[in-house]
């Protein structure tokens, strides 16, 4: 394969299986997130020994949908076998919107979870902004908070969380060793829980990023240009190989069931790009499944860590700069148990300001 000097150029990595003669390689998923979640044990034994403590998930699911049952399963084995403590809400599909906003406050007031994840898509008649922005900035692992988000949006500020799957993509590229710095990045899609973040994430890295959606125009020629292709429009195998620049990685966010008589259930997963063309031209492509999958729970558990970490040892983590301030609600909970007085809290507050240090409760 030839590489021109525009593209991002891989060195060997433990997690770039090669493809056969003349084709890319498989950017293996699974690996990095096995190595993640061993990474994150390791981290859960150290709080245990030292506080006596892990860290804890809740997860809040509305309604009987079979794909967000089957994520919120997965979600769930995961935080047990890093050793994690997970809290369960399960709602049926016609509770009220009061109902939904009650389960996040009794979430929120719980010092042993650390993580609320709320399951998306909600059912209709929820009010799905009303319910993100009730969960606690502080235990937003998800990243979807609009005071978290609108952070990942602004120039030199950091949000607290970083959207799991967007996280778990960027996670992949710096693990295989791609430079994004004055790259073309295109994303396919723009939706808030990938598409958008994920391009947010990128151009924090320097690409020059392009966002292509359903009303783009010759969006084939758009993808051409691009060094790193970030294909999330929920399509299944809308992106060919023939819109691929030589060596570009593609990192492949969908999970799109197809008809499949040949499986026992009779589908199959495929992503939004059209895996056996792309391959033959892309530097590396994700697989799916087993590439960004695996890969965003592997980046949940990593944020709910961090909440943990940040709750228990005032650790601050994410490079913010001076500006971070610890958050209200962990302050009040950490400082009400050390002294209980609101005046404490506001001294601690203005010298951790000051001085632009890390909080350290
Ligand atoms: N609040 C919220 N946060 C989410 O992070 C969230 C959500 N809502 N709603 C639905 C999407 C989807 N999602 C996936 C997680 C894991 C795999 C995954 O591990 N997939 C495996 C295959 C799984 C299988 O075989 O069925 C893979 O790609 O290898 C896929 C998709 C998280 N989501």
């Amino acid at each position: 394969m030839t590489t021109g000097s525009s593209e991002p150029a891989l060195a060997a990595s433990p997690y770039l299986k090669p493809g056969a003669a003349g084709e890319g390689a498989t950017i293996d998923g699974k690996a990095v997130a096995d190595q993640i979640r061993k990474e994150i044990s390791a981290s859960v034994a150290l709080m245990k020994g030292k506080h006596g403590q892990v860290p804890g998930l809740a997860v809040v699911i509305v309604g009987e949908r079979k794909d967000s049952q089957t994520y919120v399963r997965m979600k769930r084995r995961a935080c047990a076998e890093v050793g994690f403590r997970s809290f369960d809400c399960d709602l049926p599909g016609d509770s009220t919107q009061q109902e939904v906003l009650d389960a996040v406050a009794k979430f929120n007031a719980n010092p042993h979870v650390h993580g609320i994840l709320v399951q998306l898509p909600l059912p209709k008649h929820i009010d799905e902004e009303a319910v993100l922005a009730a969960i606690s900035v502080d235990k937003d692992v998800d990243g979807f908070h609009p005071l978290n988000i609108g952070k990942l949006a602004m120039k030199g500020r950091e949000p607290l969380f970083t959207p799991c799957t967007p996280a778990g993509c960027l996670e992949l590229l710096d693990r295989i060793g791609a430079d994004l710095r004055g790259k073309r990045a295109v994303v396919v899609g723009r939706s808030n829980i990938v598409g958008m973040p994920v391009a947010m994430l990128l151009l924090k890295r320097n690409a020059t990023v392009t966002i292509c959606h359903s009303a783009s125009v010759d969006m084939a020629s758009i993808v051409r240009e691009a060094d790193v292709v970030v294909a999330a429009a929920g399509q299944a195998q809308m992106i060919k190989g023939s819109w691929i620049k030589p060596g570009a990685i593609i990192i492949d966010v969908g999970t799109n069931p197809i008809d499949d008589a040949s499986r026992k259930l009779g589908y199959r997963l495929v992503g939004d790009a059209d895996f056996d063309s792309c391959k033959k031209v892309a530097g590396a492509i994700t697989a799916v499944p087993g590439g960004v999958g695996p890969m965003t729970i592997a980046l949940l558990l990593k944020n709910t860590l961090t909440s943990a970490e940040r709750f228990y040892e005032g650790k601050v983590s994410g490079g913010g700069g001076g500006e971070r301030q610890p958050q209200p609600h962990w302050s009040t909970v950490v400082l009400g148990t050390l002294a209980g007085a609101a005046v404490v809290q506001g001294m601690v507050r203005r010298v951790l300001s000051a001085s632009g240090s890390r909080a350290r409760h």
